[in-house]
Formats: structure tokens, sequence, C-alpha cells
């Protein structure tokens, strides 16, 4: 039933929630709105009496209508009303008077705290959307902070999920990579830049130290790697590459990179310098050691000493060759002054501020022949623990002189060959060629020629050296050098011991005339040392046996070469025999034959003689 077909008068019109219009004569209900009938659960509230809607305080009712008419307005919330289904209503009831009539309002207070806490609701939830847009607007704020901080970030830094795929490039890694964020973003990042070391060799993925990051969860720092660029060039790196969580949940990792190739070449510039630097070191060290050396050992004997046709020859053929750039090659017996002809021939040249270096062919195993010769690099072989420069590469613009070169074994003299012809030459185990500019001075006591026809020699080497040969004369065959030469080891030695030198008798000269001097001058001078020491008095005396000397006997048979080689190998085989096989030391059978104890070795391994020979 509509309320208006209801409505006495207009007094309803304006009403709004529960409103009752009463007769305030009669208590009767005149009037109701809709929503006083559904508040009271009551549609028949039209004509029924007021009064039996009050639920208890009847008086209190009755002093209110009093207010209300007393004051043509009044409220109270002390009445409690009850529906139809005999509920009890809270409520608030506003109360107007005409003087006939009775309008009341009633608030539902329970409907009213519902609609409060709605309310209440409502606002706290507008406020927690309020508060959620500041939280969203700070993180994306934050969000665009740490892009602007990525980006503005000198290092590269890109960020990898547990897949592998790329979620961000910040722009550094972008301008060094020339890919960009498009290129990379959900990408496998690896087969994009990271797919090759520099060698050429596949990089697989479970090798790579960034995705080790995320599976063993580790932080890893490389030092010098490659990624590769989209153009296809490399660049050096080095990185750290860091596991990032979400929450406890392992995420990916984040690499932070820097190009170092600029870094890298300095230091590799920088490496190469040191080397050289190291390498120059090393070899004016060697030099310097190698002078000291040589500086004691030859200093006394820096001037050739006769006057014999023989030495002249050789002084003039030093004097024309050693302005030249000529190999030489210096022929004559153990101990007949080759090694001084060599170091003459170099004091004369334009090498002489340069090294003379003396390599003593015979000295070295064949083994360690090659790295002597051309030096070695640090771990070439076992033992090479430091990059060593050879002989060839020390005499670099001075004279190398190759003694006793028949030595050589067959196999290194073709590389020697090479190396002179092609004037370059390798360290054992490197791969770098050094340039060299030397002149080669060699010499032998062999016959080269036959050493050739033997096999034991290149003759392409021998062509090479022989280019200016200069031949020793044995001392036996040039006596009038004799008194010179001793009066010179006497002054020499005496100077040494600090003494006053002896007088050489005419007897004693004629004694050392008439000895052989197998070891040439090596051996005269070794006898007027020994003399020297032993002499008491003014007078020298020498311990030489001139009538066991050869040479004193007067020669009636004329002998062949091959008869020479043959008293010369039971003459060693001899020695040997008196001193057990032992060759160096001052009883044995170098010092006894007059000779170094390596051109002893030299000379038994030349004859074919083994130990069987003198067992
Ligand atoms: N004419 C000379 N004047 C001065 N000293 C000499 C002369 N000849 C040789 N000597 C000296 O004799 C010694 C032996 O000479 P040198 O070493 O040059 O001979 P070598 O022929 O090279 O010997 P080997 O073949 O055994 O090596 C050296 O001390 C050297 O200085």
């Amino acid at each position: 039933m509509n309320i208006q077909d209801r409505t006495p008068d207009s007094r309803l019109a304006g009403a709004f929630g529960a409103t009752l219009i009463l007769d305030l004569d009669t208590d009767e209900i005149l009037a109701a709105t809709p929503q006083a009938h559904a508040l009271l659960k009551d549609p028949s509230l039209v004509g029924s009496r007021f009064s039996n809607l009050v639920a208890d305080d009847v008086p209190h009712m009755i002093l209110f209508v009093d207010e209300v008419i007393y004051r043509g307005e009044a409220w109270t919330r002390r009445i409690i009303l009850r529906t139809r289904e005999n509920d009890r209503i809270n409520c608030e009831i506003n109360g107007r008077s005409d003087g006939k009539t009775l309008t009341l309002q009633i608030t539902d207070l329970a409907a009213l705290e519902r609609r409060a806490e709605a309310v209440q609701a409502a606002s706290m939830y507008n406020g927690g959307i309020l508060e959620w847009q500041r939280a969203q607007a700070f993180f994306s704020e934050l969000e665009r902070q740490n892009q602007l901080i990525l980006n503005a970030a000198g290092e590269g830094i890109y960020g990898v999920n547990a897949d592998g795929k790329t979620t961000f490039v910040n722009r550094a890694a972008q301008e060094m990579l020339g890919w960009t964020d498009e290129d990379l973003l959900g990408e496998d990042i690896h087969t994009k830049i990271h797919h090759h070391h520099l060698d050429g060799e596949v990089y697989p993925s479970h090798e790579c130290p960034i995705y080790q990051s995320f599976r063993y969860e580790q932080v890893n720092r490389i030092e010098d790697e490659v990624f590769w660029r989209k153009d296809g060039k490399p660049i050096r790196v080095e990185y750290v590459s860091t596991p990032i969580y979400e929450g406890q949940r392992l995420a990916g990792a984040v690499v932070i990179f820097r190009d170092i190739t600029e870094r890298w070449e300095n230091e590799r510039k920088l490496r190469e310098a040191m080397d050289q630097v190291a390498a120059l070191r090393d070899r004016l060290e060697q030099e310097n050691a190698y002078l000291q050396e040589a500086i004691s050992i030859e200093r006394a004997h820096h001037d050739v000493v006769g006057q014999s046709p023989a030495i002249q020859q050789i002084l003039q053929r030093v004097e024309m060759v050693s302005r030249t750039q000529a190999n030489v090659l210096i022929t004559g017996e153990s101990g007949t002054g080759k090694a001084m002809v060599a170091s003459a021939i170099h004091n004369d040249s334009d090498r002489r501020r340069r090294p003379l270096i003396h390599f003593k062919c015979g000295s070295v195993t064949p083994d360690m022949f090659e790295s002597e010769l051309f030096g070695h690099v640090r771990g070439a072989f076992t033992g090479a623990l430091r990059d060593k420069p050879g002989k060839l590469e020390l005499a670099h613009g001075g004279t190398l002189f190759l003694d006793e070169v028949a030595d050589i074994p067959l196999e290194q003299q073709g590389q020697l060959l090479d190396a002179l012809q092609n004037r370059r030459v390798t360290r054992l185990g490197d791969d770098r060629a050094r340039s060299l500019e030397l002149r080669v001075v060699a010499s032998t006591s062999r016959n080269l020629d036959r050493e050739v026809q033997a096999g034991r020699m290149r003759p392409e080497l021998v062509f090479f050296l022989n280019v200016f040969p200069i031949h020793c004369t044995p001392l036996r065959e040039r006596p009038d050098d004799i008194p010179l030469l001793a009066a010179h080891f006497l002054n020499l030695v005496c100077k040494r011991l600090s003494r006053t030198p002896p007088i050489i008798t005419e007897g004693t000269i004629r004694t050392l005339q008439q000895y052989d001097w197998p070891g040439n001058v090596r051996e005269l001078a070794n006898v007027i040392e020994r003399g020297a020491i032993v002499s008491q008095g003014g007078k020298l005396v020498v311990d030489i046996h001139p009538d066991a000397a050869p040479a004193t006997r007067k020669i009636t048979t004329l002998l062949s070469e091959a008869d020479i080689e043959q008293i010369r190998v039971a003459n060693t085989i001899a020695c040997l025999q008196e001193t057990n096989g032992r060759v160096s030391g001052p009883n044995g059978a170098a010092a006894l034959l007059g000779v170094k104890p390596t051109t002893l070795y030299s000379r038994i391994k030349t004859l074919g003689l083994s130990p069987d020979d003198w067992a």
C-alpha cells in the first residue's frame, strides 16, 4: 500500500526515514512512512495506538510528549520501541507538534551505529587506497631513481634470471657492447656476448662464472675475459657476478663489468717493455760477467809475442782482415795461439767496443748445445728457470769466436749455419726470432777437409766460415820465438807472484828450444810458470826432459800424416794408461801432455778412443 494513499495531510510529504504522525489526543497513528513500517516490522501501523509500540518506560513517553507539546520539539533516547515481532529497538525519537498532531521521527540507533562503522570502514578503506597510492608513487620513484643510478653508472651492469635470460641492461653496458636492451632483454645473454674465449674456443655456459654464480650461489670475480660486441669484436673485461635473491628465493645474478681493453693493452706494452729491459739487463749482466772472466784470463796475453816470420805473417793477416766483416777460420795445433789471434782480430776491428764472445764448442754436452748457442726462454725445458740469451745473441754487434768449431754436433751445425746466414736467432721455447748482426771467427785444430770427408762436418758451414784462413804455426817450427815468449811469461808470472824474475840462462834457452812442445805456447807458459815457482836463487830452473822429446832427435825418417796420427794415438793411450784414465787435474793426462783437459777430451773423441784402449 502506498504511503501517499494513507497520508491524511501533507506533513508526511517532506518526511524521510521512519516517521509517524500521531493524534495528540487519541495516541492513534495517523500516518507512517514505509521506513517506519519496515523498522517496526508492521505493515498496518496506521490506526493502531503508538503507546502499544512502547516496550517500557511509558511514563517517560508521556513526559516526552509533554515536552514536545511544551517546546514544540524535543528528542529522547530513553524510549525503547518494540516491533511487531517483539524485538526491542533502541532508538532516538525526535518529536515535533503542531498542537493537534505529533510527528515522531525514529532513528534506529543500532542501524546508526552500523552506518557509523561502515562510514569508518569506508574512510579507512579510502585512507588505505591513498596510502597505497602514495607507496606506489614512492616505489616507482625509487625504481626511476634506480634506473637513473644504473644508467649513470660508468660500469656495465646487467641482470640475468635463473634461466640465464637478461632482465635488465644499463646504458653503459649497451654502449660498451653495442647490443641494445631490445636485443638482449629476455634473451640468453651468454650466447650473445660470452660464447667464445679469445682464442676462438667455445665457452660452454656451464663453465661460465656468471652461471655458476646463481647455480652455486657464489660471488665470482673474474679479472680477464672477453665479451663479444654486436659487431663481432671482443672487448677485454673484468667483472663481478653476484647472485640475487627475491625474498629467500634465488632469482638470478647481477653482473657488473668494466672494459679493460685499454688498460690491458697498456699493461701488455708495459710487460713487453719490462721483458725487454729484463732481457737487456740479463744480457748486460752476462756480457759483464763474461767480459770480467775474459779480461782476467786474457789480460796477461793481450799482445802477440814473437818475431819469427810465422808470427809476422799472422800479424799481417790479422791487420788485413780485422777491419773487414769477413769471417775468419784460424787453424793450428792446440796451444799455438788461435784464441789469442781471434782476440787480436776483434780488438783491431770496429767491433772492439762490443763483446767478443768465446764459445768453446767442445765444452758443452750435445743436449745443452742448442740452449747455449741459441738461448732459451723460461720453461723451455726442465731447469730453464729464467730467460737466457745464447752466445749468438750475446755476440750481437760484436764477434762470435767459435773455438774448436768441429766439435759442434752435426745437427746443430745446420741450425747454426741457418741462424748465421739468415741473421736471426730464436731462443729454445720462444716463437720470436731476434735479429743478429755479428762477425764469426772460428778455430780448429783439426783438418776440416778430413772432417767433411768423414761426414762429421757440414761443408756449407766450412765454406761459410773459411772466408779468410789464418794458420798458427806450432812452436817447434819457430824456436826463434822461444826466448821472447819465455821472458814474457816469466815476467807475467813473477808479477803475479810478486817476485823478482830469475835469470834465464843461455843453457835454459837452448834446452827450451830443443824441446818439441807438443802443447805449444801453452805448454811453454806452464813450464815457465812451474819453473818460476820452484826456482830458488837467481836462476830459472825448468823441468822438461829434452831427451824424451822427439824434436830433440834428428828425424831420419819422414813420417806421413797417418804415421803422425798413429803416434798421437799411441802417445795419448800411453799417457792415459799412466794416469789410469784420469784426464784433468794436476796429475791428469792433459797436464802430462801440456794441453787443456777440454782439448784432450776432444782429441780422445776425434781419435775415436774409448776406456777399453787404456784399460
Ligand atoms: N805469440 C804469443 N804471444 C803471447 N802469448 C801467446 C802467444 N801464443 C800463444 N800465447 C798464449 O798461450 C796460451 C795458449 O794460447 P791460445 O789459447 O790462444 O791457443 P789455442 O790455439 O787457442 O789453444 P787451444 O786450441 O788449446 O784452445 C794463451 O795463454 C796465449 O795467450
